[in-house]
């Protein structure tokens, strides 16, 4: 089988790696004619160069492929997808070739392409996540659509995904360009767990003294069991190193995260679609709070150590704190796939969904087997339901920000506790004669309910 791929960065370079490893014949492309050379080594020593055409136009590209072609796009979301397409449909690529979006393109970009290109060749969409080392021994690869051409790539995506369990992590997961709405709430997911894990290490550090390689001492112990995943070890190992003058390598880090727009688009998606992720929203804009702060990161650490109080903390409950905070994330985010899957007739379905999730991708867990169990997980979780509470109480009163703890707190009490939307619907009749529902279904104004002399002016 031959396949093409445009774009030999960091993505494409390891999953091109990746393809003529498992027996794909690959033809590469990329702008940049060193990344084609790059890639050319790294395949001449692992001795599989006579299963990589390097080329140095989309023509040729074209040219050297077998009708019907099949071309992955590993290019730089956004305006690059459009010109890469144009220029292949230039090149004389047609109606039976399938290309296969697989960058973090936005989903809505990849629904108007889908009819932008459809007398011109198949457009299809596919996330993909594990980072590097992900596309180079099995990414998780999140697909959607029912255009021709997939049966032809499907077989072989299937061998080149991680596996969990002897299941592959490649599934299409439903209808038009869902994968691409998939593969962003696992960004948004993955920027959830990335902003917890970071509050966890900043309670710990400036709200009992300890120091980084102490917390990734405890990240690590957390690791050994159910709670095992690729975030908490990548952060208990990044937290472990130092410098050869034994400084820890986080001090040397300056504090303003970047963002490449999917944690974006999952809070305003979510906010469109009238679903609540407050965690997923609150990770956004803990990042976006990042870039407000002007001072070196040390600089910053000792401020808020004058300015924050140390607190009492139950390592047991931290942890059962950490777990359902987790555990949350992930619900937030299936919540909302499955709203938008409802409003845009996308039959997504959610089991395969999670199956892609299993491994191989940035927001792998052990614990993901609870979130596959379904949505009555909470009810059976008191213990950690009154560590979340406990703990959060706690690290608000050391004066830090929780931004992340706090929203899945609110979370979890909105959830599980007496509603006061009472009081806010009568507020908005009162003003503006909105309307109100009663408990007995009725519609109708404050006015039918009560004689109301005069209003408040
Ligand atoms: N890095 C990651 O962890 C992940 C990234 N992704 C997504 O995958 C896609 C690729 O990401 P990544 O590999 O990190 O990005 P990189 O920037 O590392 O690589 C993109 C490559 O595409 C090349 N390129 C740009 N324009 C063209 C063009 N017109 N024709 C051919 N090649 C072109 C770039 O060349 P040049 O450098 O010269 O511009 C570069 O080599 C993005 O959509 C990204 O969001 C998805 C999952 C994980
Ligand atoms: O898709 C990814 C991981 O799953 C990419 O690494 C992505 O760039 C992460 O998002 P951001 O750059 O906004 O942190």
């Amino acid at each position: 089988m031959q396949v093409a791929l445009v774009g030999l960065g960091v993505m494409g370079k390891n999953l091109a790696l990746n393809l003529i490893e498992k027996g794909l014949t690959l033809v590469a492309y990329d702008k940049n004619p060193d990344a084609g050379a790059e890639l050319l080594s790294c395949a001449k020593a692992l001795g599989l160069a006579d299963r990589l055409h390097i080329v140095s136009d989309l023509n040729d590209m074209v040219r050297r492929l077998e009708p019907p072609r099949s071309i992955l796009l590993l290019v730089p979301a956004g305006e690059l997808v459009d010109k890469v397409c144009t220029e292949l449909a230039e090149a004389g690529v047609d109606c039976d070739d399938i290309i296969v979006d697989c960058g973090n393109s936005n989903y809505k970009d990849g629904i108007s392409r889908k009819l932008k290109y459809q007398n011109k060749f198949e457009f299809a969409t596919m996330g993909i996540s594990g980072g590097a080392e992900g596309a180079r021994h099995g990414p998780a690869m999140m697909a959607s659509g029912s255009e021709g051409g997939w049966e032809r790539v499907e077989p072989w995506f299937e061998k080149v995904a991680a596996s969990y369990k002897g299941e592959s992590c490649f599934a299409r997961v439903g209808q038009s360009a869902s994968g691409h709405f998939v593969k962003m709430v696992h960004n948004g997911i993955e920027y959830a767990l990335m902003q917890l894990i970071a509050e966890m290490y900043q309670l710990l550090r400036l709200g009992t003294n300890r120091s980084p390689k102490e917390v990734a001492d405890i990240f690590n112990e957390w690791s050994e069991g159910t709670l095992n995943s690729y975030l908490l070890s990548i952060s208990s190992h990044i937290l472990s190193l130092e410098t050869t003058e034994g400084e820890p390598l986080v001090d040397l880090i300056d504090n303003k995260v970047g963002a490449k727009g999917t944690g974006l688009w999952t809070a305003q998606n979510a906010l469109e679609l009238g679903i609540a992720v407050p965690s997923l929203v609150a990770a956004v804009q803990a990042r976006h709070l990042t870039n407000t702060c002007d001072t070196h990161a040390a600089k910053e650490m000792t401020y808020a150590a004058k300015a924050t109080d140390t607190v009492d903390l139950d390592l047991a409950e931290l942890k059962d704190a950490f777990t359902l905070a987790s555990l949350l994330a992930y619900r937030q985010g299936l919540a909302l796939i499955k709203g938008a899957s409802r409003a845009h007739q996308w039959k997504v379905d959610l089991s395969k969904t999670l199956q892609t999730w299993r491994a191989g991708c940035i927001i792998r867990a052990d614990y993901l087997d609870n979130v596959a169990e379904g949505v009555e997980f909470i009810d059976s979780m008191q213990r950690e339901s009154a560590a979340l509470r406990k703990v959060t109480g706690a690290a608000v009163a050391s004066g830090l920000a929780f931004p992340v703890l706090t929203a899945t707190q609110t979370y979890i009490a909105t959830l599980t506790t007496p509603s006061n939307g009472h009081l806010v619907q009568a507020q908005r009749d009162y003003f503006g004669e909105h309307g109100i529902k009663t408990h007995s279904g009725e519609i109708c104004h404050l006015t039918d309910l009560v004689e109301i002399d005069e209003k408040v002016r």
